[in-house]
C-alpha cells in the first residue's frame, strides 16, 4: 500500500506510526514491515521527488537550497558571538529527507568517537555495534582499475588493499567512488602526504585520521545518488503493511496518562495547506519521532514535553518536565580557501558548468555516467589540531585550564561536564577538524569570476565545544523554532577555526602544486585583505556555513544528566514514544553524519524488533 490519501490514514490504526520519512525514519519504517503482522504509517511534511535530477544528480551541490519543494528554509538567530550574523541551515522537506539533498559523502567517525556514547552512560552503544548497523544498510562496491590507473593516480597502498578486497554487504544504500578525478586531486593528495601527513590507516573502519579518498552513496553503474527515497522506500512501497502519506505535517502528540506516565495514542497533523484542519493518526503500539535535530524537539515542546521553563513561557501546558529537549545542540562548521587556478590548467572543475551550454553537455554526458556531474568530492584529510598548526598545543592546554576550573567550579550541567571531560581525553586523538577539497568554487564572500576555474580548500570544525539550543518561540506549529547554535561561545572554537583556515592558506601554498595555483596563489576567498589572525576570525564570523550537521536536540543520556532518550531511544517518562533521528545523538563525532543516520535506523529496528 504505497501512497495512501488521508482518509486511509485517519481512519484507521497503525501499530507504529513515524513522524517524518526522512533518513532514518524511511530505514525504520521498512525494517519494522519486514514482518507482514506489522503495520507502519509514515507521516512525511515534505513530497515524493524520486526521479527529480535535483535530487539523483550528485554535482547538483546545493541547488535545492532555499526551495520549499525540497527544503525546511531553516535560517539559525543572529548569533551574538559572530557578529549578529544569521546562518542559513538547510534541511531535507522531501520523501528521503536530508539523504535526498545532502552532499552525499561517505565517510565514517573514529572508534574513539563513538565509544565515547556509552561511556556517556547510553550502554550498547559503542564503535561495533553502531558500526554493525551502519554496515547492514550499506553495499560497498570499491573500483577496480588497472595497475596503470592505479600507477597514474598514485593509490595508496591502504586503499589499493581496501579496493582489493572487493565489494562488502548488501545493503540497499550503494556506496561506491565517483569514476571522474582530476589530475590536481590526485596531486593535492600527494601534496598533504608531502606535508608530514599518513594516509589513513582504516578510513571506513574505526580510523580515519590522515589522507583518505571519499567515497560517495551513489549508485556504481548510474553513478546517481543512493538515498532513503530510492534503496529503502521505493522497492518496499508496495508492501501492504506500510503506508505513507505525504504532505502530513505534524504538530503534537495525543498523549494521555498512566501510572504517572505519558501514553501516545496518535499525533495530529496538518495535511497539504500546512494549517487550517488538524486531523490525527493514530497508534496502538508506539509513536516514532524521525523528524530530525530541528523538528523533532518542536513535536515534543508543542505537545508539553519540554522544559517547563521553555513550554511556561509560550504558554504551552506542561504534560512532562524534560529539561534536555532542544538543548546540548552540536552542529559542525566550515569556511573556505579559495584559490584560481592559472589559465593553462587542463583540469576542469565544476565552475565550468556555470557556462549554460558546458552544463548541457554534461547533463547529457551523465546519461552515460560521463563528464563533470559524476565528479563528486574525491580527498579529505581528517587531523586533530596539533597536527594542523603549531599553536594547537597551546590552544588546547589554554582551553583544558579553562573547562577543567569550570568543571571543578560546576559551572556546567552535568551531562556536558561528563562530555567535556570525555573531549578532553581524546582531543589530541581523534580527527576533529577536516579539511575537504572541493574541485570548484565553493563558499565565502566574494563570488567567483566568468571564464575562471578554482578549488576550494574547506576548513571544517568537527569536535565544538559550544552547545546550542533549538526551542519553540509560540504555540504556532507553523512558526519554526528558534535554532541557536550559540557558534562560537566557546573561544577554542574560533581560534581552532582561524588555525584550519591557516593551514588550507599552507597547502594551496605548497611548491608542489605551483603548476596549477601559480608561484603566488591567487585567492578569491577570504582573499588578500584578510591578513591577521584577527581578520581570519573576523571572516569566518561573518562568512562560515554550516556543514550541515546538526545533533544532539533531544540527546541519549541519562535522564538525570538533561537526557530526553534511554539508551532503548524511549523518551523518559512515556510508555510508548521513541526518538530515531541525529536528535538522538549525545556528543558529536569527526565525520560526515548521514552513516551514523542509516546506523540509528537499523540499530532502532533491532531495539523495536526485540532483537537489541
Ligand atoms: C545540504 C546537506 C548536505 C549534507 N551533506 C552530507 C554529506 O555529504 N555526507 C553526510 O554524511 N551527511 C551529509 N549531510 C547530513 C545528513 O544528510 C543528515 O545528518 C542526515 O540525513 C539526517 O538524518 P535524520 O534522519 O536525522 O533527519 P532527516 O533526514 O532530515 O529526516 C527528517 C524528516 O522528517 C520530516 N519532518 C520534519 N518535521 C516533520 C513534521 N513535523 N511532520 C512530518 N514530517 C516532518 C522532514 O521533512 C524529513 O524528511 C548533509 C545534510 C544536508 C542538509
Amino acid at each position: 500500500m504505497p501512497h495512501i490519501e488521508l482518509k486511509d490514514a485517519i481512519n484507521r490504526s497503525f501499530d507504529y506510526v513515524i513522524i517524518g520519512g526522512g533518513t532514518a525514519g524511511l530505514v525504520l519504517a521498512t525494517r519494522l514491515t519486514e514482518s507482514a503482522d506489522t503495520s507502519v504509517l509514515i507521516l512525511e511534511a515534505g513530497e515524493e521527488n524520486l526521479d527529480d535530477p535535483l535530487i539523483t544528480k550528485i554535482g547538483l551541490y546545493g541547488q535545492t537550497f532555499g526551495q520549499e519543494k525540497y527544503d525546511w528554509c531553516s535560517m539559525t538567530v543572529p548569533q551574538v558571538n559572530a557578529d549578529n550574523t544569521v546562518f542559513p541551515w538547510p534541511r531535507g522537506r522531501i520523501l528521503g529527507g536530508s539523504s535526498a539533498v545532502n552532499f552525499t559523502a561517505w565517510n565514517k567517525p573514529s572508534k574513539e568517537d563513538i565509544d565515547a556514547w556509552e561511556k556517556l552512560g547510553n550502554e550498547g552503544w559503542n564503535w561495533e555495534t553502531l558500526d554493525k548497523y551502519i554496515s547492514r544498510a550499506t553495499t560497498y562496491t570499491p573500483p577496480t582499475l588497472s595497475e596503470a590507473e592505479h600507477a597514474r593516480r598514485g593509490t595508496p597502498r591502504v586503499f589499493k588493499e581496501l579496493w582489493a578486497k572487493g565489494p562488502v554487504g548488501n545493503g540497499p544504500i550503494q556506496i561506491s567512488y565517483p569514476p571522474y578525478r582530476t589530475d590536481l586531486d590526485v596531486k593535492i593528495q600527494q601534496a598533504i602526504q608531502g606535508l608530514g601527513y599518513p594516509v589513513a590507516p582504516a578510513p571506513l573502519d574505526g580510523n580515519p585520521n590522515g589522507v583518505t579518498i571519499g567515497a560517495m552513496s551513489v549508485d556504481p553503474e548510474t553513478v546517481e545518488r543512493s538515498f532513503t527515497g530510492n534503496a529503502y522506500w521505493k522497492p518496499n512501497s508496495a508492501r501492504p503493511n506500510l503506508s505513507l502519506l505525504t504532505g502530513a505535517v505534524v504538530h503534537r502528540l495525543v498523549t494521555t496518562e498512566t501510572d504517572g506516565e505519558l501514553v501516545v495514542t496518535g499525533v495530529e497533523f496538518f495535511y497539504k495547506s500546512g494549517g487550517g484542519e488538524a486531523y490525527t493518526a493514530r497508534a496502538s503500539k508506539e509513536v516514532i519521532l524521525s523528524a530530525g535535530t530541528l523538528r523533532t524537539p518542536q513535536v515534543l515542546e508543542l505537545s508539553g514535553i519540554g522544559s517547563p521553563e521553555v513550554l511556561q513561557k509560550v504558554g504551552i501546558p506542561v504534560k512532562l518536565a524534560l529539561n534536555g529537549v532542544g538543548e546540548n545542540v552540536q552542529d559542525h562548521i566550515h569556511s573556505t580557501v579559495v584559490v584560481e587556478l592559472k589559465d593553462d590548467v587542463q583540469d576542469e572543475t565544476y565552475d565550468v558548468l556555470r557556462n549554460p551550454g558546458e552544463a548541457e553537455k554534461n547533463m547529457a554526458l551523465f546519461t552515460k555516467a560521463q563528464g563533470l556531474y559524476t565528479m563528486g568530492i574525491n580527498t579529505f584529510l581528517y587531523a586533530p589540531l596539533p597536527a594542523l598548526s603549531d599553536k594547537g598545543q597551546e590552544i588546547i592546554s589554554s582551553a583544558r585550564k579553562e573547562i577543567e576550573a569550570g568543571i571543578a567550579a560546576g559551572k556546567y550541567p552535568a551531562g556536558l561536564a561528563d562530555q567535556y571531560k570525555i573531549v578532553l581525553e581524546n582531543i589530541e586523538k581523534v580527527p576533529t577538524c577536516e579539511i575537504i577539497v572541493f574541485p570548484g568554487a565553493f563558499g565565502g564572500k566574494n563570488m567567483p569570476a566568468p571564464g575562471k576555474k578554482y578549488y576550494a580548500f574547506v576548513a571544517a570544525l568537527n569536535g565544538l565545544f559550544s552547545r546550542g539550543t533549538i526551542h519553540v518561540t509560540t504555540t504556532d506549529p507553523a512558526v519554526p523554532s528558534a535554532i541557536d547554535p550559540h557558534y562560537f561561545e566557546q573561544d577554542i572554537d574560533l581560534k581552532t577555526h582561524r588555525e584550519v583556515m591557516k593551514f588550507c592558506r599552507k597547502l594551496a601554498g605548497v611548491a608542489e602544486l605551483k603548476e596549477y595555483f601559480g608561484e603566488s596563489p591567487q585567492e578569491l576567498n577570504p582573499g588578500p585583505s584578510v591578513s591577521t589572525d584577527k581578520d581570519l576570525e573576523d571572516y569566518v564570523k561573518r562568512f562560515s556555513s554550516t556543514t550541515f550537521h546538526p545533533i544532539g536536540s533531544a540527546s541519549m543520556l541519562p535522564r538525570e544528566k538533561g537526557g530526553v532518550v534511554d539508551n532503548k531511544l524511549r523518551v523518559y517518562g512515556t510508555k510508548n514514544l521513541r526518538v530515531v533521528d541525529l536528535s538522538i545523538v549525545p556528543l558529536h563525532f569527526g565525520s560526515h553524519t548521514q552513516c551514523i543516520a542509516y546506523g540509528v535506523g537499523e540499530y532502532a529496528a533491532d531495539i523495536i524488533k526485540g532483537l537489541a
